[in-house]
């Protein structure tokens, strides 16, 4: 129930939000409180338990959810204990309400959630940020889910339809298909959307399941404080209850033994008593070094399947799909492909990209063209701009395996050989825009199918062989330096 104090005519979540205010301010300092912080707005009515905030740009939509969210949550319940969620969303100042109404896209349209904030802004519409712990065990877990991170918006591809597959059919009702599932890839490659998207099709289909989605840190945190209180019967419970069990970033827990043991005990539960279980991680997992070989050997046990980099179709379907999201968007084919070929780290950069030449574009209410693009995304496209060729790859590899870089050309079969020339063809794949048969050419005139060979192995050698993965890591960090 929303109180409206006499004196001020404020709600209570009103006058929270004023506290709320001035305690960022003093925390955050003047300069980035009036940059970021200032310009938003508490969205009345509020019945003091979802509070929602509003900011006139997806841009800084974007960076105060990514770097305030869960603070303001906290701010939040510390005034108003009743507070569930904090939603942080995009609402243009200029001109009315009614313009600023965006069409929600059939997909997303299909859960309630997300239609629910009728000035969701589909690119940046944060989900609602629930307290982290210590609910009630009895309580029916309501996931954090992302609204954003479900199938439809999913855009298959080679690089992810194995994953894509196992998951969709995880998430399936009936008999438990592909658990646990272990999800691995780079970052920003789609796991956790992946993730997220099993648990939203898990309860479009049974609506009363428990569904719990953490990332392993968030476990370790929990697990910690329920320990320090005392009291690890509720985490247990809340834990070991779900029917479906989404951790995502298994690599947090490395080194943390306690964590580990109770992690394993969760797990076997789950898996013992028939239930779901999704895994993600930064790499496969043989090659994560300091977590427990039992937690492992139960991952192996189900599904292991990757997310490979993404690859420029990826990229450019994904830029499709976000651009008809924007309807009032006028973005150039031009500048859509430049951010494809020349943002190819991860899916996120070129989602960010993209908002951000938007966001840019209606702030200051200029057209999108290539030069405007270009200036905006300035420091991103130096970053990526650091063209890497491949002759600066084979010389590198040479280097790294102690070979002239002529038998990298050469016909030689000895493994000595070999192995380095599939590598710097996998690294020619992945970190130039050379096509396939341009780089079968820079390697003695080699058809393209053997460059597709070369990536295969090295791929699949990067699951299970730690001396290759661990050189590919260290030559991608020096060509990316
Ligand atoms: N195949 C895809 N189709 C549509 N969107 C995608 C796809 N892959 C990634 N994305 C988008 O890219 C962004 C980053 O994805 P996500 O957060 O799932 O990456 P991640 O692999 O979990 O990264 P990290 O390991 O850094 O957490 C998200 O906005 C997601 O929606």
């Amino acid at each position: 129930m929303t109180h409206a104090d006499g004196q001020t005519g404020l709600s209570d979540a009103g006058r929270a939000w004023s506290r709320v205010r001035a305690n960022l301010r003093l925390s955050a300092g003047a300069r980035l409180f009036d940059q970021w912080l200032a310009p938003m707005s508490l969205v009345e009515p509020c019945d003091g338990e979802d509070v929602r905030l509003a900011l006139p740009s997806a841009f800084m939509t974007d960076w105060v959810r990514n770097h305030y969210a869960e603070r303001l949550v906290h701010e939040f319940r510390a005034l108003l204990p009743r507070v569930r969620s904090v939603t942080i969303e995009t609402r243009r100042a200029t001109p009315a309400p009614e313009v600023l109404t965006i069409a929600v896209p059939a997909p997303v349209a299909a859960r309630p959630a997300a239609v629910a904030a009728p000035l969701l802004d589909l690119v940046a519409a944060t989900p609602a940020v629930r307290p982290p712990v210590s609910e009630p065990a009895s309580f029916i877990e309501r996931p954090q889910l992302d609204p954003r991170y479900t199938f439809d918006r999913f855009v298959a591809d080679p690089s992810n339809l194995v994953a894509l597959n196992a998951a969709r059919a995880l998430a399936e009702p009936g008999p438990v298909r592909f658990s646990p599932l272990f999800i691995h890839g780079g970052t920003g490659q789609g796991k956790s959307h992946l993730m997220h998207a099993i648990g939203h099709a898990f309860l479009d289909a049974r609506p009363d399941a428990r569904v719990l989605c953490m990332s392993a840190e968030r476990f370790m945190f929990d697990f910690v404080a329920a320990m320090r209180a005392r009291d690890t019967h509720a985490f247990k419970s809340r834990l070991r209850g779900c029917d479906l069990l989404l951790i995502d970033d298994l690599q947090f827990i490395a080194g943390k033994d306690a964590t580990q043991e109770e992690f394993f005990h969760t797990i076997n539960e789950i898996m013992a008593a028939g239930k779901r279980l999704v895994i993600s991680a930064d790499r496969a997992p043989q090659a994560l070094d300091g977590v427990e070989t039992r937690i492992l050997g139960r991952m192996s046990a189900g599904l292991v399947a990757d997310v490979k980099m993404s690859t420029l179709e990826l990229r450019r379907a994904v830029l499709a799909q976000r651009l008809a999201e924007l309807p009032d968007a006028i973005v150039p084919a031009e500048v859509v492909d430049m951010i494809a070929c020349r943002i190819a780290s991860s899916i996120r950069e070129v989602e960010g990209a993209l908002n951000r030449v938007v966001a840019y574009a209606s702030l200051t209410g200029e057209v999108i063209d290539l030069s405007f693009a270009q200036s905006v995304l300035g420091d991103t496209l130096r970053g990526a701009q650091r063209r890497v060729t491949i002759d600066e790859i084979q010389k590198l590899v040479s280097e790294h395996f102690d070979i002239k870089q002529i038998d990298l050309l050469s016909a030689r079969r000895a493994r000595a050989v070999a192995r380095p020339r599939q590598i710097a063809m996998y690294l020619a794949k992945r970190m130039t825009t050379r096509s396939l048969p341009e780089i079968g050419r820079k390697f003695g005139g080699r058809d393209h199918s053997t460059v597709i060979h070369a990536v295969r192995r090295i791929e699949e050698l990067r699951d299970t062989d730690r001396d290759v993965d661990g050189a590919v890591r260290t030559l991608i960090h020096q060509l990316e330096a």
